[in-house]
């Protein structure tokens, strides 16, 4: 790995220095091809998995843990930091820089009660769903290994440590600029610091001023909107959006509870302690806004409240508008804006549809590739208990796609952005469930391996594309990882 260290070395103040505490019994349970190709690495090898599970330090690499805070559940916790993540420094390759993060690596100075690790299956699920997500074609840090151990620890009963090897373009969270708001008691320069360095590493076209700024807010605000679209139209749960949890880049980020709805269910939640359901699948626009108000009166010391207020108006367009065109492809119809309204009412009648007759998210959607537009016969409808609903609905839907000349490849266009593989809960967890009673990882690379192509046909997997058996319905998470 080649290492600049921009943020290690611009940003003193903004991190602790720390070093991993070495994991006994390091071994790969995972490594993602795709993810090493990014920073230039080919194998995995034994000097690597020293490296990476802190038993050996890596050639020009930092160790540090960032220090931010967050609002957690609506409420703000004053100082949180990387409890458990332990950064080398920006690794470069051919596709630009990426941090590398140990997540797991062991206790900093921001662990507070906490132990510093990660148990072996948060570092599975945070895995594969990084690397699902990416194959998905939506914006996430990535990972490039996830490693496990022999070294015992703690929750609810005794598990095993593991680390999960993220990159990130950034780990700079809306949570980094809430805590130098509210720590600096009115002083600006350190706020202005890292607004600057956010802007020079990632936002390279925008100029460091006042209009510099209000454009960068723009484009936070814009491609927070955009990933929460992505989100929506896969029917993906993060389950914990708190501030602290939010990439400036629109990049999804720290996945602990999340899920894939099953069946669908607009007020799904996948995290065991949300109560209250602010997390549910069907609150994301609305928190997403929510957070971006967060960071918005973080920024306000340095950007004019009226511009905050009105790159704020401007989300739920966004939002509307990348939603709508990530479903017109998924459907088949061409989008255009001036029908936004129209057809969000027109998908919205689908995923009401869906949910009344309690049919899957992913297959059914999957079935638009079975669909012949000119038939009102298809296996969707066949699925459906309401029938006439779903005739009244295709007929619009019928008139909204209009004259289709080429079936066949229609068909294969909506096979191309419809995955038939997802990483439903239950998938995860039998991964889990061979390595931890049998070390066992083939489950996992097999799931890996499928979801690095979701669109694709996998014959001898087709079994992970079923409805989850009825012990892995509706699994719900904890959040202790
Ligand atoms: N086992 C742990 N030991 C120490 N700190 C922890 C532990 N688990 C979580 N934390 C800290 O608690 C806070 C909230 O945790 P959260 O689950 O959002 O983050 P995380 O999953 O640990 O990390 P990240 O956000 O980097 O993906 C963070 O500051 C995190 O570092
Ligand atoms: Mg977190």
């Amino acid at each position: 790995m080649n290492f600049k260290q921009d943020f290690f070395e611009q940003l003193s103040g903004f991190y602790s220095q720390v070093y991993p505490t070495p994991i006994t019994q390091p071994h790969w349970l995972g490594w993602s091809d795709d993810a090493a190709k990014l920073i230039g690495l080919t194998q995995p090898n034994d000097e690597l998995l020293m490296q990476l599970s802190g038993n050996i330090a890596a050639p020009d690499a930092s160790y540090y843990a960032q220090v931010y805070s967050g609002h957690q559940f609506g409420g703000y916790t004053p100082r949180l930091g990387d409890g458990r993540s332990i950064i080398m420094g920006e690794a470069t390759g051919p596709h630009g820089a990426w941090d590398v993060a140990l997540k797991g690596a062991g206790p900093t100075p921001y662990s507070r009660q906490g132990d510093g690790r990660a148990v072996m299956r948060s570092a599975v699920r945070e895995f594969l769903i990084s690397e699902a997500l990416a194959a998905l074609d939506v914006p996430t840090s990535r990972a490039l290994a996830v490693i496990g151990s022999d070294l015992p620890v703690w929750r609810e009963t005794q598990e095993q440590a593991a680390i999960t090897v993220r990159l990130a373009k950034s780990h700079i969270r809306f949570g980094h600029f809430e805590y130098f708001c509210h720590s600096e008691q009115g002083r600006t320069e350190k706020l202005t610091q890292l607004v600057n360095f956010t802007l020079a590493q990632h936002f390279p076209h925008l100029s460091a001023d006042k209009a510099g700024y209000v454009q960068w807010f723009n484009e936070v605000v814009e491609s927070t909107a955009k990933m929460i679209a992505h989100w929506q139209s896969i029917g993906f749960a993060h389950g914990v959006m708190n501030t602290d949890n939010m990439s400036i880049l629109g990049d999804s980020f720290d996945f602990g509870p999340f899920a894939f709805i099953d069946t669908f269910k607009e007020d799904f939640i996948c995290n065991h302690s949300d109560h209250q359901g602010r997390y549910a699948f069907g609150q994301q626009p609305g928190i997403g806004l929510w957070n971006l108000q967060c960071l918005a009166q973080a920024l306000s010391p340095v950007i004019a409240s009226d511009d905050l207020v009105a790159a704020l108006n401007r989300y739920q367009t966004h939002l509307v508008a990348h939603y709508v065109e990530l479903m017109a492809q998924k459907l088949g119809f061409d989008y255009q804006v001036s029908q936004h309204q129209q057809d969000l009412t027109l998908i919205g009648q689908l995923t009401t549809l869906l949910e009344a007759n309690q049919l899957d998210y992913t297959q059914s959607l999957r079935q638009f590739g079975q669909i012949d537009i000119h038939s009102q016969h298809s296996s969707l409808r066949d699925n459906m208990i309401d029938v006439d609903g779903f005739d009244q609905w295709f007929s619009r839907y019928q008139q909204r796609v209009g004259n289709v000349a080429d079936m066949r490849q229609w068909q294969a266009q909506r096979n191309g952005v419809n995955p038939k593989y997802v990483l439903r809960n239950y998938l995860a967890q039998e991964a889990i469930i061979d390595i931890e009673e049998r070390g066992d990882n083939r489950k996992l690379k097999q799931i890996q391996s499928v979801l690095a192509q979701p669109f694709a046909e996998h014959a001898e997997f087709e079994d992970f594309a079923k409805r989850p058996p009825e012990w892995g319905q509706g699994l719900i998470m904890s959040c202790s990882s």
